[in-house]
């Protein structure tokens, strides 16, 4: 299996664990796109009875495109389950997520789910996070501030770029990117980065999974986190 049929895997693995009546999270990218659409599929098929929660106006688009019932997330006083993405997920179950730039809303909505599951093929599982860059979603007012004060700590920041300017998030932020490594603490850089003013958000996804879907050549396996 290719890496896309991976994700297709996974993807269909996990709308097994929704059930009617459910209001379910729904995040972002690229294996979340496999998995959105098996979930249209049950809506459309099976006459499942859900609400969906997005956590970006991409995945809006195609749910609402399926047929699936969309809220706002301040329409529904819970989550009861989210599926989303991760771009990686280390032994103990951290994760680093906001490759697709949604990090904030999908932080939103992890917060408020009773249960968490992350869909990945198993070039997403890490022995230690960082490789992958850690994003930053920063107002832009300032934003220029907030990157010397990176660079200054050796956090080594890249602006997210969409084409010729800055990358926008749903939320009109800019993201920026640190690619330093692998990263030895990451409470500790967590806790570094929500206190740096300006900063809206970071993609550092720590104790925020209940079980993780990993896809791998012999089939999905079952991750329990927590
Ligand atoms: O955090 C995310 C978007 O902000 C995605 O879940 C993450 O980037 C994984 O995406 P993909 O399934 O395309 O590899």
């Amino acid at each position: 299996m290719d890496q896309n049929e991976l994700k297709a895997l996974v993807g269909k693995e996990a709308v097994k664990y929704v059930e009617d009546g459910m209001i379910v999270g729904l995040g972002t990218g690229s294996t979340v796109r496999f998995m959105v659409d098996a979930l249209g599929e049950r809506v459309k098929n099976e006459g499942l009875k859900i609400v969906g929660v997005t956590t970006s106006r991409r995945t809006t688009k195609q749910a609402t495109e399926l047929g699936i019932t969309i809220k706002d997330i301040d329409e529904v006083d819970h989550v009861d389950l989210t599926i989303d993405g991760a771009d990686e997920v280390s032994n103990d179950f951290q994760g680093i997520k906001g490759g697709g730039g949604a990090l904030l809303w999908e932080k939103v909505v992890n917060d408020a789910s009773t249960k968490n599951i992350w869909i990945v093929d198993e070039s997403k599982l890490v022995d230690k996070l960082g490789d992958f860059g850690v994003p930053v979603e920063v107002i832009p007012f300032g934003a220029a501030h907030v990157f010397r004060k990176f660079e200054k700590k050796g956090y080594q920041p890249q602006w997210r770029m969409d084409g010729d300017n800055r990358y926008l998030t749903d939320e009109k932020n800019y993201i920026i990117d640190l690619k330093m490594g692998k990263i030895d603490a990451p409470k500790t850089l967590a806790e570094d980065l929500i206190h740096t003013v300006g900063v809206v958000e970071h993609g550092l996804f720590l104790d925020r999974v209940n079980e993780v879907i990993v896809g791998r050549q012999d089939g999905p396996e079952v991750l329990h986190a927590r």
